[in-house]
């Protein structure tokens, strides 16, 4: 069935606007995830319910190895599930037509990676324009403007000309943050954004993500190891062997 993507000039949300919705903006309804190999199969997440509200900033925690990430990618579809049932806005995933989906992971879904995922040859900048490249409708001048605005939200401007390598990590991070805000996207899912930086730096990070949800009304999950990080969230959730634990 054939869908149309949210518009990409979306307004910023205000949290008030936002949380007032009762639809969650995420809800997983017994998901399980198996990964078949030849000689193996594991069982990554197994009876997984789940309701990510508007506006939230919910963070997941877990021994490696407990379904973390696979959790985070379900949920910004760029994978299925072996069973169950995920729904975006109160519409199952599964009505979507490829094109449908391809149109809501892109407009509607921003991520940020432990490790940046940076392109080292391409400059600050460009990489913050990279991902609109690929949207219809987003010219040369509204695509620099875009990435500009969303440079200036995480305090980098005066940076559009560096390249990675001449970044600091929390920079490389905010500069990976700033692409995911270029596409003005309603929900984040950041996995393990502190990850790899030092504590100065991973409370700048955090600060920065607390900013967005309370600002903009971004929705956040943020999978985490850290603890008092996961604590100035709204809701943490524990995993264990797959499973949702608290
Ligand atoms: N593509 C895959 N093929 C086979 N098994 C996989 C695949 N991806 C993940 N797994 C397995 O699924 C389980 C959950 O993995 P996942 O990466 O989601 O855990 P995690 O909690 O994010 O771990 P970590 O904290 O170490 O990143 C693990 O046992 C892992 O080995």
């Amino acid at each position: 069935m054939a869908t149309t993507p949210p518009s990409p000039t979306a307004q910023p949300r205000s949290f008030s606007q936002a949380a007032s919705s009762a639809v969650p903006v995420i809800q997983l309804r017994n998901i399980e995830k198996i990964y078949q190999t030849k000689t193996i199969e594991t069982v990554a997440l197994s009876q997984v319910n789940l309701s990510i509200g508007r506006g939230e900033f919910v963070s997941v925690m877990g021994p490696s190895g407990c379904g973390k990430s696979t959790l985070l990618s379900l949920m910004g579809l760029l994978d299925e599930p072996s069973g169950g049932t995920i729904e975006i806005d109160g519409r199952p995933v599964a009505s979507y037509s490829d094109k449908g989906l391809a149109g809501l992971r892109n407009h509607k879904i921003g991520f940020v990676f432990q490790s940046y995922h940076l392109i080292n040859d391409l400059s600050v900048l460009d990489n913050v324009e990279l991902p609109l490249l690929y949207r219809k409708g987003v010219g040369n001048t509204e695509r620099r403007r875009r990435a500009l605005a969303a440079l200036d939200k995480v305090g980098l401007n005066a940076r559009t000309g560096h390249f990675p390598a001449q970044l600091s990590g929390g920079q490389r991070q905010r500069v990976a943050i700033a692409r995911a805000l270029a596409g003005d996207p309603e929900i984040i899912l950041a996995d393990e954004p502190t990850g790899n930086l030092d504590s100065v730096m991973g409370e700048e990070i955090m600060d920065l993500l607390l900013g967005l949800n309370r600002d903009q009304g971004t929705t956040l999950v943020m999978v985490t190891h850290d603890e008092q990080q996961a604590l100035k969230t709204q809701r943490l959730i524990r995993f264990f062997d797959g499973r949702q634990v608290a």
